[in-house]
């Protein structure tokens, strides 16, 4: 059975909400904590050690339980079931939309049709790790007979912004292998790449669900070249490459041996497959264990998110905090930052996930939306972000809400720079929460001796404050908890989408590009 189709906009929740952003969108935040001391353990969501504090938004108990209000009205509850229950929810191409199948850790039964896919899951899971392990080890030879130093995968989109993100995050769990990643078709990345690689001890992985993306078959074309101009020959490809690919046909056309194909499946969106056998280089980066905690992590989420009440729910209450900038306050963008340097690749990969799902203008009906849908999703490490974007957020005219995403503690467990670094974490929301008013200013300056200044400077000196923003945190940045991060912003997304009445899983909006290009080469 199909999703249910419904227009928001002709909700009982959407109306009022409507009425509720005329009432309270200046509503001034220090007053709603004010006025209710326990707002930031209410407005707190917690699963085990991670915490959601999304206090400091513009959002009183009227908006928050219209908003939830609105996801019961679209009946949310049966897009999910009929998410993880395997139905046909992407229905512009005729798939069931299973991620959550690739982790999962019951092993219940999930069935596409007739058939239960758990089986085929577990069988792949087994040959990447039986696989990793043996190059892991060394026993996997080159065609030489020499153990692998290197591993360069080659992908785009999803095929490489997933694990490339999880194998830089997660570099402090890394093995001796070296990782590469080559994804554009600039013949320069691809030089560059490989310019230090020595063939005999390198394995390329080829990643393409589809097996015909222009991008990752003429730089795979390019490596085998490369390959084969260094002494190799045809035969000794099955050492040094494998594949991963629904299309068999076209993996055995480019060379590659039955053996070395590692399969995924129609029902695994490119960007929500770092799970399958897509996310091969990182069990050859980090071991098979680390993987499996990763999964580990997804895995919790999902269970949190089928299972939690809506109000608990924390991909839920995301995802309707961001409808209510989005959808009523008309804001564009939001902004994720994560305080490590390690999770540097986590807004490019969330770009994908989140605009590539929900940048549509149709609705499930096929007709054009007559409301605003995808985000804008851009970010990037704090505290780097303070010297660079962040005065736009502070003081700029656009409001522009905020995830920050930290953790406790740090992995080499240096205190003096992680306090510094938390302190900072914290300091960024307050900062936006608070301002500072025109009396504070002038306050400082005179403090400071200087009055001479005041008439000057003040203007320029004064925060509006009232920004909004998330807080995100996590123990520590292992494996596990970054499987459930990943899956939270997956989860979000997909909310989104099914209360905006869009298709999220299908990507049309990519093709025009790819069919120009052909004519533009010709
Ligand atoms: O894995 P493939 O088939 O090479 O596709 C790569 C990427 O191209 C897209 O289809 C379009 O950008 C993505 O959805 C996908 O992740």
């Amino acid at each position: 059975m199909a999703l249910k189709n419904q227009n928001p906009t002709t909700t009982n929740a959407w109306k009022n909400l409507q009425e509720s952003y005329q009432k309270n969108k200046n509503v001034d935040m220090k007053k709603l904590f004010l006025q209710d001391v326990n707002r930031k353990e209410k407005y707190t969501l917690k699963l085990d050690s991670f915490t959601v504090d999304y206090s400091k938004n513009r959002i009183n108990d009227e908006t928050f339980d219209y908003l939830l209000a609105l996801a019961d009205e679209v009946d949310l509850k049966d897009g999910i079931e009929k998410m993880f229950t395997g139905d046909i929810i992407n229905v512009t191409e005729n798939r069931a939309v299973l991620h959550i199948a690739l982790r999962n850790k019951s092993n219940s039964p999930v069935f596409v049709a007739e058939n239960n896919v758990m089986d085929e899951v577990n069988d792949t899971l087994q040959k990447m790790k039986t696989f990793s392990e043996k190059v892991i080890s060394g026993n996997h030879k080159g065609y030489t007979g020499k153990a692998i130093t290197d591993v360069v995968n080659i992908g785009i989109g999803g095929s490489d912004l997933g694990p490339r993100m999880v194998v830089d995050a997660l570099q402090y769990y890394k093995n001796h292998l070296k990782s590469h990643f080559i994804s554009n078709i600039d013949g320069d990345h691809v030089m560059e790449t490989i310019k230090e690689l020595n063939p005999e001890t390198t394995l390329f992985v080829i990643v393409s669900k589809t097996f015909t993306t222009q991008e990752t078959l003429t730089n795979a074309e390019t490596i085998k070249k490369w390959f084969l101009s260094k002494g190799a020959t045809q035969q000794d490809i099955q050492h040094n490459f494998v594949a991963v690919s629904t299309n068999l046909e076209k993996v055995a056309e480019f060379g590659i041996a039955a053996n070395n194909i590692f399969t995924m499946w129609d029902w695994v969106g490119g960007r929500y497959s770092l799970w399958s056998a897509v996310g091969l280089s990182i069990c050859l980066a980090l071991g098979y264990d680390n993987f499996d905690q990763l999964l580990t992590g997804a895995y919790e989420m999902d269970q949190h998110f089928r299972t939690a009440s809506f109000n608990q729910n924390i991909p839920i209450v995301l995802a309707l905090i961001s409808i209510w900038y989005n959808n009523f306050f008309e804001t564009d963008a939001e902004v994720v930052i994560p305080y490590s340097q390690y999770l540097t690749q986590f807004v490019p990969y969330l770009q994908q996930g989140s605009m590539e799902s929900n940048g549509k203008s149709v609705d499930r009906d096929g007709n054009p939306v007559n409301y605003q849908t995808g985000n804008i999703i851009w970010g990037n490490t704090g505290t780097n972000v303070q010297h660079a974007f962040m005065q736009l957020v502070h003081q700029g005219t656009k409001l522009i809400p905020v995830d920050f995403i930290g953790f406790k503690q740090s992995l080499y467990g240096n205190e003096d720079h992680h306090n510094k670094l938390m302190a900072n974490f914290y300091a960024q929301a307050e900062a936006l929460y608070q301002g500072k008013t025109k009396e504070e200013v002038h306050l400082e300056l005179k403090t400071a001796g200087q009055q001479d200044k005041i008439a000057k400077l003040l203007p320029f000196k004064i925060f509006e404050g009232n920004k909004p923003s998330n807080t995100l945190v996590m123990d520590k940045l292992s494996p596990k908890n970054l499987g459930k991060l990943i899956a939270t912003y997956e989860h979000k997304t997909f909310v989104q989408g099914y209360i905006w009445n869009i298709y999220s899983f299908d990507q049309f909006g990519v093709e025009l590009g790819k069919e120009l290009a052909k004519k533009f080469l010709a």
